[in-house]
């Protein structure tokens, strides 16, 4: 039986949470899940102790760090819809932003030094240029890149402070699910583009796409597509990087590669052989049009490289695990 190096991971029951804990335990570090639960499942939480509670409960979070141990924190609990934030900015703030503050609160009393915060492509706003390099100037264009911001922040305060140090990685779209088919995307409701299309082509009932009057090729936004999986790698390559002393650090994590709402449509009636059922809405107040990576300081740092981020296999894996779950709820 290895040692493994544990680790506290907040979100873990969530759909990057959750990747990232099974890459995490193949690479001998245990994963200490602390969830609410409120939008991930205790099901996806398989290579490690679940503990439920809420990162607003400081004392509770100091009492499982002092159990566990734990030698870095890797924070992924946050609301994290677009679209609900521009309406409800109150909740956001309050978890992405007073919750955080709880968390390093409690890092700061227990002595952990390490973080690995999930930030977004949402903090750069309508970037000047693309492929967005970490050094562009981040204004927000919703709620919630300002909360995602604010957080940066704090952790450069607590790092000249508390010197905990952190990595913090902007991903773009995370998308795609576990190539084993054990776990994968489940939001209820779901708010995001890839699953509302399966689920289109499945229920025969048409997706709702977002504006196709951007400023973009095709009309429709462009974002740049990353596999979870390869989330996961980059999560596992940062915590070690941190570990063995790196400085901290941020950086981008996507693909290079912009996709328009229209060719995922394409992808997805090549890849399940069905049309996709779609109507054209209004724009979602709070969309940029074009968000893509350059991600030269990840391969830099982290020696990192996508190898399942193609689109077929995004779109392959993600139909496997929506076939399942529908299998699941026929059987
Ligand atoms: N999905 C993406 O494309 C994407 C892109 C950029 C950044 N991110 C960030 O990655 C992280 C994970 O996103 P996700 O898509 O897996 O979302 P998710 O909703 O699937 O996971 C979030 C997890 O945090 C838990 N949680 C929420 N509030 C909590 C609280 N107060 N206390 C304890 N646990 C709480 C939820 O139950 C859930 O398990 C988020 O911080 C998000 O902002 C996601
Ligand atoms: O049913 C849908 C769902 C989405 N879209 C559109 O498809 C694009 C992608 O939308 P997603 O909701 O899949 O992803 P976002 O780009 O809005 O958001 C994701 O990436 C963000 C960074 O931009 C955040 O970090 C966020 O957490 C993460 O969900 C957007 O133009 C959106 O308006 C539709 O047209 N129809």
């Amino acid at each position: 039986m290895p040692d493994y190096i544990p680790v506290l991971v907040t979100g873990g029951a969530g759909y990057v949470g959750s990747h990232v804990c099974k890459a995490l335990k193949g690479n001998g570090i245990l994963p200490i899940t602390y969830d609410d639960l409120s939008t991930g499942h205790k099901e996806a939480v398989l290579w490690g102790p679940l503990v439920c509670g809420d990162i607003a409960d400081r004392q509770k979070l100091e009492s499982v760090i002092r159990e566990y141990a734990p030698v870095a924190v890797l924070h992924f609990a946050a609301r994290a819809y677009i679209g609900e934030s521009m309406g409800k900015p109150a909740e956001y703030y309050r978890t992405n932003v007073a919750g955080t503050l709880s968390l390093l609160e409690a890092m700061e009393h227990t002595g952990v030094k390490r973080i690995v915060f999930s930030s977004t492509c949402a903090t750069y706003g309508i970037p000047e240029t693309q492929p967005i390099t970490e050094d562009q100037i981040q204004k927000p264009i919703n709620p919630y890149g300002h909360t995602k911001l604010t957080v940066e922040q704090m952790l450069q305060d607590f790092e000249s402070a508390y010197s905990i140090k952190s990595a913090i990685l902007r991903y773009f779209n995370a998308a795609g699910a576990d190539p084993e088919c054990e776990i994968g995307e489940d939001h209820d409701p779901e708010p995001h583009l890839i699953p509302n299309v399966l689920s289109a082509v499945s229920n025969r009932s048409p997706v709702v796409i977002h504006g196709d009057d951007y400023p973009t090729p095709d009309g429709t936004c462009v974002r740049d597509y990353v596999h979870v999986s390869d989330l996961a790698s980059a999560h596992v390559a940062a915590v070690r990087s941190l570990l063995s002393g790196a400085d901290s650090f941020s950086c981008n994590l996507g693909t290079e590669r912009g996709v328009s709402i229209r060719e995922i449509l394409t992808t997805v009636e090549e890849v399940t052989g069905r049309s996709v059922p779609h109507q054209i809405g209004p724009r979602r107040p709070g969309d940029p049009a074009t968000l893509v990576a350059n991600t030269a300081r990840a391969k830099e740092l982290l020696g990192w490289t996508p190898c399942h981020s193609d689109l077929e296999t995004i779109i392959k894996t993600a139909w496997s695990w929506h076939r399942r779950q529908q299998n699941k709820c026929a059987a």
